[in-house]
């Protein structure tokens, strides 16, 4: 190949350098590119540098040279570094009610043709949002996608094989960031759905804090296969409404990552969910350093966006009472079960 025709090479930007922007990071560093780790303060960025792994969310987990880590509030380089790239694909792996802020701060980065891909699985609170909706209305530069499906940070980071569903607003554009995407057990399936994709990552987290609950109140497997199913069914009528696809919502960012989430304590939403099941309440809980569980900020917002939509939501309005209100569970199990039958 002559220097003429040689492609220029892709600047890798992951903002946010949590359990997500860190595996995702080290996924992509693994395959020999250069990949910017950007962290929230340069205290956390000096310290992930000088250790070459994240302890505390990743620990043992080795940083490949080619990962460097810097800082959003020091200017090392990596802004005119992302700014003069002819291509960009900046990650954002931040929590969902901090990407407006996130995408504020980078705001000079992000220039059209650069691909912006979005990674958190929520709606904004007070906006019931979603994210593609939010950062839109703070950069209209910039490509969007987004990435959601079954994959924690711990199997990624541990080059576990995962496929996650890649979405972006044409096929042709999501087929192009999935071969840049990918890893050599990271594998992103291309999507046109961006409704879909979101609201199935958005609402899985609910219903994953409702499944924590039944087992943690020792309610039984019988009862989680039901609350899987009606879930599934709940999270449907609502994505569907918006304009997703029951493909997407069958796929691996909606059923997949539900029966994730719902089957195993290495969920933060369910573990969140066992803790209220043990009679814990969600001041308590945030108060103890509870790790971040998304679900518990989006489900007054899913459930007003339902009630916005006439959609009928009896558990994520159930977790929401429990989350936001401190129902007790008895009184959730017996909101549940008193409802008018129905038809399935
Ligand atoms: N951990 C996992 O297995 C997966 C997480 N996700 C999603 O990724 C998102 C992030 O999750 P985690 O990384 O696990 O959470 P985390 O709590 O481990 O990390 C979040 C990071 O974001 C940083 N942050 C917060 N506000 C920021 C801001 N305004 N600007 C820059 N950085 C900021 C925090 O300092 C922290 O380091 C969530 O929406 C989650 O649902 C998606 C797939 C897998
Ligand atoms: O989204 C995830 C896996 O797909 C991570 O789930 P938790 O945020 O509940 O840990």
């Amino acid at each position: 190949m002559t220097a003429e025709n040689t492609p220029e090479p892709v600047n890798y930007t992951v903002v946010g350098a949590g359990a997500w922007g860190t595996a995702l990071a080290v996924m992509l560093s693994r395959m020999g590119r250069d990949v910017a780790l950007i962290a929230r303060s340069e205290k956390k960025a000096q310290s992930l540098q000088s250790l070459r792994e994240n302890k505390e969310v990743l620990p043992s987990i080795r940083f490949p040279e080619s990962l460097q880590t810097h800082s959003l509030e020091r200017d090392s380089g990596w802004r005119d570094s992302v700014q003069q790239a002819p291509h960009a694909v900046i990650i954002l792996a931040t929590p969902t009610q901090a990407t407006r802020q996130a995408v504020r701060n980078l705001q000079q980065q992000l220039h059209k043709g650069h691909d912006l891909v979005i990674t958190a699985k929520g709606l904004e609170r007070e906006t019931q949002k979603r994210l593609t909706d939010v950062v839109r209305e703070e950069a209209s530069e910039p490509n969007l996608a987004v990435l959601s499906g079954p994959s924690f940070a711990h199997d990624v980071a541990h080059g576990l094989p995962t496929a996650v569903t890649l979405a972006a607003p044409t096929l042709d554009a999501a087929d192009r960031l999935c071969t840049l995407i990918q890893g050599q057990h990271f594998r992103p399936y291309a999507s046109d759905d961006l409704t879909g994709v979101q609201l199935g990552g958005a609402l899985k987290n609910v219903l994953a804090i409702a499944a924590g609950v039944v087992e943690g109140k020792g309610l039984g497997e019988s009862a989680k296969a039901a609350l899987i199913t009606r879930g599934f069914a709940e999270l449907s009528r609502l994505a569907i409404s918006q304009g997703a696809r029951s493909e997407t919502l069958a796929g691996l960012s909606g059923l997949g990552d539900l029966v994730l989430t719902c089957s195993t304590a290495g969920s933060r939403n369910f573990r969140f969910g066992y803790e209220l099941g043990k009679g814990k309440k969600t001041a308590h809980l945030l108060a103890s350093g509870q790790p971040l569980a998304e679900g518990a900020k989006t489900a007054a917002a899913a459930l007003a966006l339902g009630k916005a939509n006439g959609i009928d939501m009896p558990i994520t309005e159930t977790v929401a009472q429990v989350v936001e209100h401190d129902m007790s569970i008895d009184d959730a199990i017996d909101a549940l079960m008193t409802r008018p039958l129905t038809r399935e």
